[in-house]
Order: structure tokens, then C-alpha cells, then sequence
């Protein structure tokens, strides 16, 4: 792989902890110094985690035109491999991904009821535990902020969020080329609010702290059976001021096939994102103008998909 890498010990935050005032002191911490950590006791069983794992499965191991019959329209869909580019300057990554968006739109696209009786059921059991999970993970992200504990939802950002289940699908097997790397995600930060994501153990999650610095350092970040891996999307990142990191992390391929799947708890389309009152001051002033989310979010797709 070339660059210099280590395992980066995360912070662990423990979601049931009665204790507000300090989880949301460790949120404050983990965001500030990595904009990445594992969310343990989150309440969500195990047993649906490895359920969503096998509908998944089932899935991608569809043939290929059976697939493409639920090809991307819009945001919602099938992508086969090299379809999206995270980092533009990439050839395309070696994944394939399905969306399911917000439950109630009719955008929806599912598999069909004789191929997969059971998955449409789980996906939306999982959608709908996740982004309980989500939820409560802005309020104590709120309060990390010095803010009200219900701010976000007071401004709409958690009316119809636009929240996508992503499910992912890294084949192990892949073309290598001598000219460039293959990334099964190549670097990129997530685009919204608040990234949910559940991997199975085989390794391939990488960040790199300092998106500024050269040479890149990456760090391995390991699974951790039963956690979430949780990031900080741009969005937040522009509410915050950037005093929460919304870091850069990719998928490097390691000839094991990986699944995993992230959620994007991302803001209503019509919330306004501009810098928190507690994130400015005279000395530091807003470093980005107020912003529609849809209208960022779309941008951002938009040029996923584009190259
Ligand atoms: O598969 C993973 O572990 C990460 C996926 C990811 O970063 C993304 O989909 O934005
Ligand atoms: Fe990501």
C-alpha cells in the first residue's frame, strides 16, 4: 500500500449511558479530535445486524441483469462496480451499492417479493432502527454543542430527513492495474450530517486525520463487534465552523470480499445550514455561507456519479 499506517484507537461512546452531560463531552471530544467514533449499546439487536448482513448478500449474489432491472434513478437504486467515483481523481471505485431512501418516498425502488420475499422487511425494520439511532445521537450532539437538546429538530432538520441506507458490496476479487491503485472507496468525506455504519470484520476502513497535510497518513480503523462506526458528515462540519471534523476515510481492497452498510442521516432538503451561533465569534467568523441542503447535497451526488 505504500503510505505509512497504524490502527487508530477511536473513542468509544456508550449510547445507553444515563450520564447525558458526559456523553455528550466524549461526542464533543471524539468530533472535535476525530470526527470519528464506535457507538456501543445503541440498542439495536445483533441478530437484525447480521439479518441485514444476509438479506445484503442475497442481493449482490443476484445476477448481474437482474440487478441492472433495479438500476440507480436518482439516489435510489442499484450501482454496479466503477459506477460511482468518491474521489474524482480516481478511476472508479470497486464496489457495488444499493439506496434505499427515505420509507415513504416513492422513489423506492425494491426487489421483487419472489426473488427476496423477506428484504424489503428487513431494510425497513433496519431504516427505521437506525434512524432512532440517529436521532438520538443529534440531540446529544446538540447538547456537545452547547445548544438546546432538541435545536436540530427546532430548525427541521429531522422532519423527512433525507436519510439513505446504503448497502455495499466490495468483491474480493479485482482487476489490479501497475499504474494505479483500485480503491474499494476512494478517499472522500461524507457529504450530510451523521454517517451509521456496520462492517463485517474483514479490514479495509481507513482515515486520514490531517486532509491537508503531505504526504497522506492513513489509519486502519478496526471493527468492533457490535459497534457502529459513526462519522461527521460536511454538513455539520459547516455548522460547526469545522470545530467537528468531518474526516477523510476510504476502503482499500485486500482480495477478501467486504460487505458493509452506512446510513447518511442527512437534513430535511429545505433546512438552511449555516454556522451555529456557538461555533463563531468575532475572532473566528463563519468560514462558509448559509446553505440550502438539498441544493448542497445534490451537488455533491451529482458529481459522484459524474466522471
Ligand atoms: O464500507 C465502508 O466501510 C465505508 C463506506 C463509506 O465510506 C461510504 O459509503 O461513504
Ligand atoms: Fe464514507
Amino acid at each position: 500500500m505504500g503510505e505509512c499506517e497504524s490502527v487508530l484507537q477511536l473513542p468509544v461512546i456508550d449510547l445507553s449511558s444515563s450520564d447525558k452531560i458526559s456523553t455528550a463531552n466524549c461526542i464533543r471530544q471524539a468530533c472535535t479530535d476525530y470526527g470519528f467514533f464506535y457507538l456501543i449499546n445503541h440498542g439495536i439487536q445483533e441478530q437484525l445486524l447480521q439479518t441485514v448482513f444476509h438479506e445484503s448478500k442475497n442481493f449482490f449474489s443476484l445476477p448481474l441483469e437482474h440487478k441492472m432491472k433495479l438500476a440507480r434513478k436518482g439516489n435510489f437504486g442499484f450501482s454496479p462496480i466503477y459506477a460511482e467515483t468518491l474521489d474524482s481523481s480516481s478511476k472508479g471505485d470497486c464496489k457495488e451499492t444499493f439506496h434505499i431512501g427515505p420509507l415513504e418516498s416513492h422513489l423506492n425502488q425494491w426487489p421483487s417479493k419472489e426473488m427476496l420475499p423477506s428484504w424489503r422487511l428487513i431494510m425497513e425494520e433496519y431504516y427505521q432502527k437506525v434512524l432512532s439511532v440517529g436521532k438520538r445521537l443529534v440531540t446529544l450532539i446538540a447538547m456537545a454543542l452547547n445548544l438546546e437538546d432538541d435545536f436540530f429538530e427546532k430548525i427541521g432538520a429531522l422532519d423527512n430527513p433525507y436519510a439513505f441506507l446504503r448497502l455495499l458490496h466490495y468483491p474480493g476479487e479485482m482487476e489490479t492495474s501497475d499504474e494505479e491503485v483500485v480503491y474499494g472507496a476512494s478517499a472522500h468525506s461524507d457529504y450530510g450530517m451523521l454517517t451509521l455504519l456496520a462492517t463485517d470484520a474483514v479490514p479495509g476502513l481507513q482515515v486520514c486525520r490531517e486532509k491537508d497535510k503531505q504526504p497522506r497518513i492513513w489509519e486502519d480503523v478496526k471493527h468492533v463487534n457490535g459497534a457502529l462506526i459513526i462519522n461527521i458528515g460536511d454538513m455539520l462540519e459547516r455548522w460547526t465552523n469545522c470545530l467537528f471534523r468531518s474526516t477523510l476515510h476510504r476502503v482499500m481492497p485486500t482480495g477478501k470480499e467486504r460487505y458493509s452498510f452506512a446510513f447518511f442521516l442527512d437534513p430535511n432538503e429545505n433546512c438552511m445550514v449555516e454556522c451555529l451561533k456557538s461555533c463563531c465569534s468575532d475572532v473566528s467568523p463563519p468560514l462558509f455561507p448559509p446553505i440550502r441542503s438539498g441544493d448542497y447535497l445534490r451537488e455533491r451526488i451529482e458529481a459522484t456519479y459524474s466522471s
